[in-house]
């Protein structure tokens, strides 16, 4: 079974370090970005490969440092991705995350992980997360495609409209979530 706790994160509020400047560093990083462009980000790696560099041209408010991590880089942050192949910084690193009760990424070790990232589905302020319990990225992809196709794109449409009836509900909460469920029931099924 499946224990891990999803939440969603509002990257904008807190800081994350990003260790790492290889391939799997970009897809994290546009994994981070893709879903808030203004994510506080701290990236620190021995190299870089130059599509990252490049691309971090775009976002002049995230601070780089091409250099190996040095300790005082975990300050002041709240999430750290690894993503190296260096096997001696992952353990530092993990006991480094625990010692500040920062929570901890390890790309390429699950085990040391207080965190996966998932697949995400979005169709505007809709979004799916997806998590195979770290048993299949691969599948956890597939299930995106397979969620991005059957979802229709005016579900954002729907979402908005039903933000403003929402706010313009009166009465008790039980009311509100009485007339809010009869007003969705079949709604799904309406846009298919
Ligand atoms: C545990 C976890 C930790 C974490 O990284 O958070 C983890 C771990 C590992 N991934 C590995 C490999 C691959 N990862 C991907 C892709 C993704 N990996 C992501 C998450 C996670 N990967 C977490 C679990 C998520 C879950 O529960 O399902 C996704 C969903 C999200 C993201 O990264 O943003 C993203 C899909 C993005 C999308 O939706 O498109 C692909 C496929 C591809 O790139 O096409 C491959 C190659 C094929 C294969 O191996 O399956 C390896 C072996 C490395 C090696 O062998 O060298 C490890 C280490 C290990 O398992 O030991
Ligand atoms: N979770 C996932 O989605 C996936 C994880 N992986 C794993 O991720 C790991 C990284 O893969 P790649 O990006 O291809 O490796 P890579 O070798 O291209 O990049 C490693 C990066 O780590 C940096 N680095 C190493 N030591 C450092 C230090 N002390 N301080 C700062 N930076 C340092 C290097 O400069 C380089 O930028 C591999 O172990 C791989 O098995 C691979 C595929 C997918």
């Amino acid at each position: 079974m499946n224990k891990l706790f999803p939440i969603f994160v509002k990257l904008d509020q807190i800081e994350t370090l990003l260790v790492g400047g290889g391939k799997v560093a970009l897809e994290k990083f546009q994994a981070l970005i893709t879903n808030d462009e203004r994510s506080n980000l701290t990236v620190v790696a021995r190299e870089i490969v130059p599509e990252f560099e490049q691309l971090l041209v775009n976002y002049p408010h995230i601070r780089l440092h091409i250099r190996p991590f040095e300790t005082q880089d975990i300050e002041n942050k709240q999430l750290v991705i690894a993503a190296t192949n260096n096997v001696e910084l992952n353990d530092e690193l993990r006991e480094l995350t625990s010692l500040h009760n920062i929570l901890f990424n390890a790309a390429d070790k699950p085990d040391l992980c207080d965190f996966y990232l998932g697949s995400i589905v979005t169709k505007g302020d809709l979004k799916v997360a997806i998590s195979t319990n770290g048993k299949s990225p691969t599948i956890a992809k597939r299930v995106k495609e397979l969620l991005n196709d059957l979802l229709p794109d005016e579900i954002d449409e729907t979402l908005s409209l039903m933000s403003e009836y929402r706010e313009q509900l009166k009465g008790d909460f039980e009311f509100k979530v009485k007339k809010l469920n009869e007003h969705t029931k079949n709604i799904l099924r309406h846009e298919r």
